[in-house]
Parts: C-alpha cells; structure tokens; sequence
C-alpha cells in the first residue's frame, strides 16, 4: 500500500484517483505541524512506500509565516524520511523551482546551485535537505506550476478572474512549464514503485510540463481553450507587486529524469484541455492550433 499525505491537495488528490488503494491522510490524520506524527502515522501503517504531497503553498503568505512554512515543509519531511529510512521505506517528496533564484537564462540542472528568492523556497530547501540527511531510500521530485480542476492554482485563478473581468493583467518576464497534477501523480507513483526495485536510483529529479511558456501565454492558453472572451496584457512583474519574489526562469531541465527513471515531461496543453473537460468549461475550439 502506498501511504501519501496531504489528501486535500491538487496532488494528492491525483494520487488517489490514480491509485484508489492508495491510503491518504489529510490534516486532520496528519499534522505536519507535529512532525512526529507524521511519523508515527509512517510506522502504524507500514507502507510499501510514503508519498509526501502536504506542503505549505501559500507562497505570498509564508513571507509573514516562515517559522510555520518550515515546519510544515522542513521539518516534517524530514521526520517522516527518518522514519522511512528506519522501515527500509522508499520516500517520495515533492520539491519546487522555488529553490532556485531564476537568473542563469537556461534550464536548470538538478544538481545546479540553489538560491530560494522567498520564505516557501527556503524552506522547501530545507526540507530537500532533511529528507537527503535522512539517508534513507528516496526522490526528491521538483516540479513547477502545478495545474488542476482544484483547489487554488493558475489556472482556476485565470478562470475565476476571467468571469469577472474583460481583461486580465498577467506578468511575461516569469517562464517556466506548468505541470498537471494528474501526469505528476502518474509520475510519483512510477518512481515510488522504481525505487521499491532499485533503491540506487534515490536521488533528485526534475519533472516538468513542457513546452516552457510566460505566465502570459498560460494565461493566453487558459482563455483561448475556455472561449473567454478576455484580452490579456502582459506586464513585468515590477507591475505586479507581491509579498514573495518569484524566480524569473526557472526552468527546470528534466533530462536526467527522462533517462534515469524513464519519464517523459508531459504537455500540459493536453493537461489544460483535460481539466477544462472536467470542469465543463469549453469546448475547446477545434479549430485552435498549437
Ligand atoms: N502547486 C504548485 O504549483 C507546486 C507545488 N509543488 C509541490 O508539490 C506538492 C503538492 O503541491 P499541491 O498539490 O499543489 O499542494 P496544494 O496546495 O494543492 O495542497 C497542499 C496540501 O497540503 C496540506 N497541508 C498544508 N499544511 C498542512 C499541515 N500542517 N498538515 C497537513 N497537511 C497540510 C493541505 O491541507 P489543507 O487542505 O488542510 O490545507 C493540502 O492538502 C507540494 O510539496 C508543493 O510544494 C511544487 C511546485 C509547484
Ligand atoms: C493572479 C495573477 C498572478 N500574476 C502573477 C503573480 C505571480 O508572479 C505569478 C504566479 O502567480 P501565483 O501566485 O498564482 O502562482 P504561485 O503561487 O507563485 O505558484 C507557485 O506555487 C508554488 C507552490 C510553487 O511551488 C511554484 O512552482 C509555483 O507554481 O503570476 C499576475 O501577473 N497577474 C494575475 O492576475
Ligand atoms: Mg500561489
């Protein structure tokens, strides 16, 4: 059985469609908050293997909150890749390009150096870190701008405000590739079971959506896929101020993760369609072309 936190979120709840045996704890079972519950809930369970999806996304607010940031997404994963490590347990857990800064103008290695510009990056770092210090069986999986029909996320942000406004004001200077939650759960549960096979392949891996896009052309995509009629003005993120500082290209390259362990990076246009087909929002115009 796998065992994944973090039940409520756009990933977690991917993982349970995709693995309906899956058992999958929310905040209620598990507080990251306490750590050592989390842990305790690892060993009452005994899993094939722990999928951590719970984090502390709140990137805007974790700037006024970053001692609750940490815990949430340090020391908690660190506690339950300790426990993993003590079960012989692979241990999945999810990572950001948040960590870096977003300066060096190409795609970004995963042994690159790191440079979080805000509190959710750092203590997402943190968190690589303890799950690393653990020593234990494991992936640390970056992935970027994850989409889906729940929750907060662009795309549901775009749509909400796209209802309510004729034109839409989005940043063009910060590029990277969206992700949608069904292809990373897809993508957790094929590493969860490749390392239960080949504990050598613990490491960290990048797993993205491609082709890497501004949040303007998602933006531009999520309108034109919804028949919105919305017009969308880009702006530099100067013209759109915010608590956090968001890396400028962050790209992740996802090569390594394409060899070692075989994973694709998925198109999130074909995502984007599927979650707008889940919400009923469309038809996507047959006529629009990639
Ligand atoms: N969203 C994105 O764009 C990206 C996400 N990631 C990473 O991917 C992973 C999954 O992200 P995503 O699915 O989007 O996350 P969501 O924001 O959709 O969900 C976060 C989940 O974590 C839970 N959570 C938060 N705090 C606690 C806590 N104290 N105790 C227990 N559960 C808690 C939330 O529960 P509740 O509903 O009760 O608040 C929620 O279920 C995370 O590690 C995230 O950092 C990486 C890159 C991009
Ligand atoms: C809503 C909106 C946002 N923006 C800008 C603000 C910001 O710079 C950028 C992204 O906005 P959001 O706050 O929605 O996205 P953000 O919360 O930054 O998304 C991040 O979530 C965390 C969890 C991650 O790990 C990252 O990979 C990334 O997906 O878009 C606009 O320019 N116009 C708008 O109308
Ligand atoms: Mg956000």
């Amino acid at each position: 059985m796998i065992l994944v936190f973090g039940r409520t979120g756009q990933l977690a709840r991917a993982l349970a469609r995709a693995a309906p045996a899956a058992v999958c704890l929310d905040r209620a079972a598990a507080d990251l908050a306490h750590p050592e519950a989390c842990a305790a809930a690892i060993a009452a369970h005994r899993p094939a293997a722990v999928i951590n999806a719970a984090a502390y996304t709140a990137v805007d607010r974790a700037e006024a909150e970053e001692a609750q940031a940490h815990r949430v997404n340090a020391d908690a994963p660190a506690a339950m890749a300790r426990a993993c490590a003590g079960l012989g347990v692979p241990f999945v857990h999810l990572s950001t390009d948040y960590v870096f800064g977003g300066a060096g103008g190409r795609p970004i290695a995963p042994d690159a150096p790191t440079g979080p510009l805000s509190a959710y990056g750092r203590s997402k770092l943190a968190g690589e870190r303890g799950v690393r210090a653990a020593g234990g069986v494991h992936a640390i999986l970056r992935t970027s701008w994850v989409f889906s029909a729940h929750g907060r996320n662009f795309v549901t942000t775009v749509l909400r405000l796209s209802e309510a406004r004729d034109a839409l004001r989005i940043v063009d200077d910060q590029i990277g590739g969206p992700t949608p939650a069904a292809d990373l759960a897809a993508a957790c549960l094929s590493v969860a079971q490749r390392l239960q096979d080949a504990p050598a392949l613990s490491g960290t891996y990048h797993y993205a959506g491609r082709p890497e896009v501004s949040r303007k052309g998602f933006a531009e995509a999520i309108v034109a896929r919804s028949g919105r009629k919305v017009r969308v003005e880009g702006i530099p993120s100067a013209a759109y101020p915010t608590a956090a500082a968001r890396p400028l290209d962050a790209r992740l390259d996802c090569s390594r993760t394409e060899a070692a362990l075989g994973l694709a990076r998925p198109d999130w246009r074909a995502g984007l369609d599927a979650v707008l087909r889940e919400l009923g929002i469309g038809p996507a115009r047959e006529a629009q072309r990639w």
